[in-house]
């Protein structure tokens, strides 16, 4: 029987919704404005659609302005720079989201860096990136899966992790380097630890918060896990089901969830943790640029 406290993503995210949806109308109450977000897609990638779907249907019940923009597979550099030069343009648009990852053929940094920082609501231009770099953490837009995933640790540990020695399995700027700067911020001792860090195992055995974005089905096993440590798991894995027949397929994180329940304190599942947290977490930063773009500052979520 697993003993770990199961960490609910859905409810996390759920109320931290109904907190934009109130925000989203005090704005529109008190300043005429209406929320508005671009969403923008290009190719057919099923994944990207369906997380495209569920971003637009949040953005509409939280009382967004929401708009699609899907472009064909063959878009050029070219074509995709002046949709966002015109989303930068247009006061309407408060947030600007464009769904990865892009076809091959395009520069996805280009684009990201081409989006105006305060409409960035992914937090990945480098002023946003710098901002949290630097410790500000009140002007700047935070990448929604990080903050997401930090938002379920000070649902488990409150505001400061001073004393605790916390690990992120991954080195990425879209999100290990930015969960390790949050830690931080909130006083933990922080290892990113990666693919050439010796002694992985051991590494994460020392945290007393275990994050994993590696990417790898289930990788991270009860051995590598101290007793009654906190254990967030970040990876979206489709494996094949044995013996289930063609194209039955089933949804794992990063972690071995079933046996490092037996050995954590708490865990997140997937599905159902930090993955609804991202969407949550966009919300959240739209509603709170088109505030910044009235000259308000909303509450912080
Ligand atoms: N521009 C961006 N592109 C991508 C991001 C991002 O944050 N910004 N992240 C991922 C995809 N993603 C959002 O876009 C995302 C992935 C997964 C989930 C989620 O809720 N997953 C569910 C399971 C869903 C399923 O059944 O397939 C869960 O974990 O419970 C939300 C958002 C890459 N691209």
């Amino acid at each position: 029987m697993a003993g770990a406290t199961r960490v609910d993503g859905k409810k996390v995210a759920a109320s931290m919704i109904e907190a934009v949806k109130a925000t989203t109308s005090a704005l529109e109450e008190e300043a005429g404005v209406k929320t508005g977000l671009a969403v923008v897609i290009v190719g057919d990638d099923p994944a990207s659609h369906t997380y495209v779907g569920a971003k637009g249907r949040l953005a509409k019940e939280c009382g967004f302005n929401s708009t699609q923009h899907t472009l064909p597979e063959e878009t050029t550099q070219g074509d995709l720079a002046r949709l966002v030069a015109s989303l930068n343009a247009d006061p309407a648009v408060h947030g600007i989201l464009v769904q990865l990852p892009l076809p091959k053929h395009l520069d996805a940094e280009a684009i990201i860096q081409s989006i105006r920082p305060e409409k960035d609501v992914d937090g990945l231009h480098v002023v946003n990136a710098g901002k949290l770099a630097t410790g500000d953490l009140a002007t700047g837009l935070i990448s929604c899966t990080p903050a997401g995933a930090m938002r379920l640790v000070r649902s488990i540990h409150g505001e400061d992790l001073a004393g605790l020695a916390a690990v992120v399995i991954g080195r990425s700027n879209l999100f290990g380097k930015p969960m390790g700067q949050l830690l931080l911020h909130a006083n933990a001792t922080v290892t990113i630890a990666h693919s050439r860090t010796k002694d992985l195992a051991g590494v994460c055995r020392n945290a007393d918060i275990l994050v994993a974005a590696v990417g790898r089905a289930e990788m991270v096993k009860a051995g590598w896990v101290k007793p009654g440590a906190t254990v967030i798991d970040v990876g979206i894995n489709r494996v094949d089901v044995a013996g289930g027949g063609e194209g039955k397929s089933r949804l794992v994180g990063d972690v071995a969830y079933d046996e490092v329940s037996e050995v954590a304190g708490a865990i997140t599942p997937v599905p159902g943790g930090v993955g609804p947290m991202t969407i949550a977490m966009l919300m959240a930063n739209t509603v709170t640029a088109a505030y910044r773009a009235c000259g308000r500052e909303p509450l912080r979520f």
